[in-house]
């Protein structure tokens, strides 16, 4: 199988992902909607919108595979006018021109935008560095009118999984908060010490109230950034397997490779069923199970499942 992907110049590319976006608006008409709320979640806003008031700087997680998807719809409504320090955590799981393509989109933008791996380290140093340096910006301020310095807080925030305790404990060089390869384990708001100036806030991953938008729902399941109980994870394989044939760097190639199947005319199902009878006996779960942790174990290469909006 001939992948002609090389042959694709930089417009094309666009256009390839503009599309992919109406795409997977179609294909998820006919699937189960995914829906996840758990109950602790609501509590947690609750708290979560109290404790932002207390919060000088809002250090804000992201999937780097997803950073639309795990972009909170209420968040900008609820940071108001605080200092806020975007992170895109997971690097390692992107390509080099996913990294660029979304560095100059939020440069663009003037938003701060630091990318990490909450896993190694990379990129705490620096977020620690702009961290404290906001805070020194507070604290001047509050000379300047006559208030006391004191410790300065920032909260860290973000979708349930992003890896918010990963970069906490980076941050602090030390494990104080509970990082876990599920989503929804924080389950409590606490304040941790960080150097003299800064207090840290980990909290609970939060998601909107319902997912409304069921393309980022499916996005959010591919990256296992939500529970699996929220969705079919048949449905959500073969449409991850539509996704990778139409990213422009990836394309069916890497499919064929490691399971040596063919993608018929783009359908994921079938490919989902064919890899069922091929190692599992027909049983179409485990076939989808493995699919989805190929991908997020980067056997298909690492990529991006969203780009930015193209600019008009
Ligand atoms: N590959 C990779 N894995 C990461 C990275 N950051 C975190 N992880 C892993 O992702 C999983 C989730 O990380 P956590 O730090 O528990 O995520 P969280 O946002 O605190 O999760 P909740 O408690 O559910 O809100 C863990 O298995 C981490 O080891 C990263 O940058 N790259």
């Amino acid at each position: 199988m001939k992948n002609s992907n090389n042959l694709l110049d930089g417009h094309q590319r666009e256009g390839e992902w503009s599309t992919l976006g109406a795409d997977l608006n179609y294909w998820i008409r006919h699937i189960r909607p995914v829906q996840w709320y758990p109950g602790h979640i609501a509590k947690t806003e609750k708290e979560l919108k109290e404790q932002l008031k207390l919060m000088d700087v809002v250090i804000e997680v992201r999937d780097a595979r997803i950073p639309l998807a795990t972009s909170h719809p209420q968040m900008d409504a609820w940071l108001g006018n605080r200092k806020r320090i975007l992170v895109l955590n997971r690097e390692d799981m992107i390509s080099t021109a996913d990294r660029n393509a979304w560095a100059s989109f939020f440069s663009h933008q003037g938003i701060k935008v630091i990318f990490a791996n909450g896993k190694l380290g990379m990129g705490s140093v620096k977020l620690g560095r702009l961290a404290k340096s906001l805070a020194i910006n507070v604290n001047s301020k509050r000379r300047s009118k006559g208030l006391l310095p004191r410790p300065v807080r920032a909260g860290i925030v973000g979708y349930p999984n992003v890896g918010k305790s990963s970069l906490i404990n980076r941050l602090l060089k030390r494990r104080m908060c509970t990082a876990a390869p599920r989503p929804g384990v924080t389950r409590e708001l606490k304040w941790v010490r960080f150097g003299k100036d800064l207090e840290l806030l980990d909290s609970p991953g939060i998601l909107p109230m319902r997912i409304s938008d069921q393309t980022a729902a499916i996005k959010l399941a591919i990256c296992d950034d939500i529970g699996e109980r929220s969705y079919d994870v048949s449905d959500v394989a073969a449409i991850l397997v539509q996704m990778l044939v139409r990213l422009p760097e990836v394309g069916s190639e890497p499919l064929y490779n490691r399971y040596k199947i063919d993608v018929d005319g783009n359908c994921g199902k079938t490919f989902i069923e064919k890899l069922s009878r091929q190692l599992f006996n027909g049983d179409a779960n485990q076939a989808a199970f493995r699919v989805l942790t190929d991908f997020r174990k980067g056997r298909f290469g690492w990529n991006a499942l969203e780009r930015p909006p193209m600019v008009l």
